[in-house]
């Protein structure tokens, strides 16, 4: 059983997610109780990771329509997309919040002009959709993980098995279960044919060293912790089949978004041709952003670099510059490995246009 990031009760309109902030020495569920409490986890990242963040910014919502009492379609539509759009301002960089506010907002303007559909049915019809949310991404993990391992041991000869580097945490704690890049290394697990997985520290704010560690021994995956600085030695010395990372947003033409120190595992890469890939959802494409460029980067408080928990590991005085993300260039990326397949960076553009055909 993989650990739980998101606890939620539809009968008893419970929502609580494991405060990430305290792992992994204390493992304590915090109630989200509506919309604020919801973008709070958020901004604090006692909940983190593009899937999570828009599951749990979209069942904060579900909590609070069901204590809500609603005069009109019309008053529903509008809290809705005011409170969906309050959820997106938590953190600028992931699209999976952006993109599921969108999908909700045309969906409560489709409901609100249909006639035929009361204000019952409308609220009825919406907190299905989130729920359906929360349900599509654990299926769309388990996809993107076998296709994924597909993919890595397409490139090894019979059945040998592959030593992987993982950057972030990507895992049960990032989304709703399974995992993205840790879903294809469970999958590689599952199919016996991983030998090894090496998880990055992920400085400053450490979800490799804390969360992604945390999840690999919990489901007993063979692995190593290293620090980021140790990924070009590892590359040279111990024959690493394939890098493989979450995102936060494709762009279009293939950049990606994803956790600081991303970019600089797929220079090292590059030099030691190991394949270095992308493994998300669908949705983690932005069709309305045409390259990395136009990615907002989040920048975070200067505490997280010069405190561990408490404890302050920075000169006193000393300025920080924190960017939560960088952007990978589409040419350093193999592949894009997603629940309907996997694709080059330059087969996005036509891949997207052949879905909203
Ligand atoms: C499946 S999670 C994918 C990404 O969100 C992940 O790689 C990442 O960058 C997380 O950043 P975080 O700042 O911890 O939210």
């Amino acid at each position: 059983m993989s650990l739980k990031s998101i606890i939620y009760d539809q009968v008893t309109n419970n929502l609580e997610i494991l405060d990430q902030l305290l792992l992994p020495g204390i493992t304590k569920y915090v109630k989200v109780k509506g919309v604020e409490d919801g973008w709070k986890v958020i901004n604090k990242m006692q909940v983190r990771g593009a899937p999570a963040i828009a599951i749990v910014g979209c069942l904060s919502l579900a909590v609070e329509m069901r204590n809500d009492k609603f005069e009109s379609k019309k008053q529903l539509r509008q809290e809705v997309e005011g409170k969906l759009n309050y959820l997106v301002s938590s953190r600028p960089t992931a699209v999976n919040m952006k993109g599921a506010a969108e999908e909700l907002i045309d969906l409560a303007n489709q409901l609100s002009k249909d006639k035929s559909v009361s204000l019952e049915d409308m609220i009825h019809k919406f907190l299905l959709k989130i729920q359906h949310l929360l349900e599509k991404d654990i299926t769309d993990n388990q996809s993107i993980g076998d296709n994924g391992a597909k993919e890595i041991l397409s490139r090894v000869s019979g059945d040998s098995q592959v030593r992987v580097v993982t950057h972030c945490n990507t895992g049960s704690l990032a989304t709703a279960g399974y995992g993205t890049a840790l879903g294809v290394i469970r999958s590689l697990h599952a199919m016996k044919r991983l030998e090894h997985v090496y998880c990055t520290e992920t400085r400053p704010y450490n979800q490799g060293a804390r969360l992604t560690a945390f999840e690999l021994i919990h489901d007993k995956i063979p692995s190593t912790l290293i620090c980021d600085s140790m990924v070009s030695a590892l590359m040279k010395s111990r024959n690493i089949s394939a890098v493989v990372v979450g995102a936060d947003r494709v762009a279009a033409n293939g950049d990606t978004a994803n956790k600081i120190g991303t970019y600089q595992i797929a220079v090292v890469a590059k030099y030691h041709a190991v394949p270095f890939y992308v493994a998300a959802p669908f949705t983690s494409i932005d069709a309305k952003v045409s390259t990395g460029e136009h990615i907002v980067i989040e920048e975070r408080p200067d505490r997280e670099m010069t405190h561990v928990g408490e404890h302050r590991i920075a000169a006193k005085g000393i300025p920080c510059w924190n960017p939560a993300f960088d952007v990978t260039p589409a040419s350093l990326i193999a592949g894009i490995i997603t629940e309907r397949g996997v694709f080059k960076p330059e087969q996005i553009k036509a891949v997207l246009a052949s879905v909203s055909a």
